[in-house]
């Protein structure tokens, strides 16, 4: 159960107030204050963790900064080692973290096992991919520039950039904060985590397992407490050297603020899925549902016949989302009625909960078309052409990922070349993973490369050793 057993020092003793982590301890915040967690599902809160104040912020990113200095000096193979460790407590602790996200984001059982699993896989694997990367460098001769001897031998490593701060979204509260945590750590950086509210607990829980495993004192730090109070104050913050974040718009706004420091932001898209007319519509369809709806929380049953015009029956599959996003997506699902688009199903909303709906017919003035739900409502824009295709996806300020599904793979590769997004799947709905692919996101759907590789190069800087000699030195042949 949450909060128990070796996660007992993370709570209070009413065991209903999760502390904050700093310097190596589970902490209460001065401010007296939290932040409640309500359950998606009952409505009720679920746990409670605290408001942090800026002093507390402040001592978290000193006590970074301090700890990865020796970080940094540590050996590669230690490093590992330590992230190894963490990988296999994480993976032993999966039962009570998933139980955490089943109550703060109503995942379903058997997703949040996969997810917390999943994310001790990506730690082990960048412990490894690590020991490779960083245990290379580049050793370049100034001859092979014009006008140059062979007078100077440049040696390259790459060295970390300092206090990383990890920002993950409430979908995947542990899995997309390891996958920051991990790249930061191996590459001799220290962690700053500030879990989002729907979600901390989990993250809480996984942060322990990096404590459980020894890593120093203060080299990782999570604060918890209101976005919109410690929000601005840790992205501006000047002890902070690389901004790693995912989620929705606040990352544009968070790129306006940060200072200059590098940034890997994972934003929202809207992915466009192009279906031609000889595709495997059943593939197609199945992909469309799991792509559409996966993250609809309950299990659900939507029948697609072969014709979009022809949707048989959708049932069960409620969003469990929070009220304002509930309101969003139905300001929506309003906007696309009034303007005519062709509803599939009845539309049906109760509290919380939105039943998936199709939106056939959906216009290129209607907002549905553009922006992101974030819900189980997926629009169907019918094309002529695939330039017609090719347009509505780049008209998009997204360029998250885009799908198509033809047997033509010349076609295919033609489409997936022209489409402005930074993956693009051919026959399977958007993903994100294995975590050790490359994923990117163009325009507004983000800034720089992840998966594992990219993440770790994408945490460290290029240091250059120049070795100046008095005479040309060439090697012998
Ligand atoms: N690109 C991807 O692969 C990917 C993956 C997952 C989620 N997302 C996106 O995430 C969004 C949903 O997640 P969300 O609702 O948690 O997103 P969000 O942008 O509302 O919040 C993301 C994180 O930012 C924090 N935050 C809020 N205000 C802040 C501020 N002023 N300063 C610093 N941090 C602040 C939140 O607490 C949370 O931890 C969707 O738009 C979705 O597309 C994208």
């Amino acid at each position: 159960m949450a909060g128990t057993s070796v996660f007992a020092e993370l709570v209070d003793e009413d065991a209903t107030v999760f502390k904050f982590y700093s310097d190596g301890e589970w902490k209460r915040s001065s401010s007296g204050k939290f932040v409640s967690i309500i359950n998606p599902t009952t409505r009720k809160t679920s746990y409670k963790v605290q408001a942090c104040t800026q002093e507390e912020v402040n001592k978290i990113i000193e006590s970074a900064k301090t700890a990865q200095k020796s970080w940094a000096k540590t050996p590669l193979w230690k490093r590992a080692e330590l992230l190894h460790k963490a990988a296999a407590i994480l993976k032993e602790h999966r039962a009570p973290i998933a139980e955490c996200l089943v109550k703060e984001i109503a995942k379903p059982a058997k997703d949040a096992v996969t997810e917390v699993v999943r994310s001790g896989d990506l730690v082990s694997y960048c412990a490894e991919e690590g020991v490779r990367i960083l245990g290379e460098g580049k050793f370049l001769v100034s001859d092979s520039f014009p006008g140059n001897e062979r007078t100077r031998y440049c040696l390259t490593s790459k060295i970390p950039l300092g206090v990383v701060l990890a920002i993950p979204p409430f979908n995947y509260p542990v899995n997309l904060a390891v996958s920051k945590i991990a790249p930061a750590l191996i590459a001799g950086n220290s962690l700053v985590l500030k879990p989002p509210t729907q979600g901390a607990v989990a993250a809480l829980h996984m942060v322990h397992c990096f404590h459980l495993a020894g890593f120093p004192k203060g080299l990782i730090g999570c604060v918890t407490g209101k976005g919109s109070e410690i929000g601005d104050f840790l992205t501006m913050h000047p002890g902070v050297n690389c901004i790693s974040f995912t989620g929705g718009d606040t990352g544009i706004a968070i790129s306006k603020k940060a200072g200059m420091v590098p940034l890997q932001m994972e934003l929202g898209g809207k992915d466009a899925c192009i279906i031609l007319e000889d595709a495997d519509l059943d593939l197609a369809a199945a992909n469309i549902v799991k792509g559409g709806f996966s993250y609809s929380y309950k299990w659900y049953h939507l029948l697609l016949s072969m014709q979009w015009s022809e949707v048989h029956s959708c049932e069960g599959c409620p969003h469990h989302g929070i009220e304002s996003s509930a309101n969003f997506i139905e300001g929506l699902v309003m906007d696309a009625k009034q303007k005519g688009a062709t509803f599939c199903q009845e539309y049906k909303r109760e509290g919380n909960l939105i039943w998936p709906l199709l939106l056939d017919n959906v216009q290129p003035d209607m907002r549905i078309a553009w922006e992101e739900p974030f819900g189980p409502v997926l629009p169907v824009i019918r094309i002529n052409s695939i330039e017609e295709a090719i347009h509505h996806s780049n008209a998009s300020n997204f360029g998250l990922q885009g799908s198509i599904f033809t047997r033509d793979i010349n076609k295919a590769i033609l489409i997936s070349d022209a489409m402005e997004t930074g993956t693009v799947q051919i026959n399977s709905a958007p993903a994100r993973g294995p975590d050790h692919f490359p994923f990117q996101g163009l325009k507004e759907s983000g800034i720089g490369s992840q998966g594992i590789t990219n993440s770790i190069n994408m945490m460290t800087k290029i240091k250059s050793t120049v070795i100046n000699l008095p005479t040309p030195s060439y090697a012998m042949g």
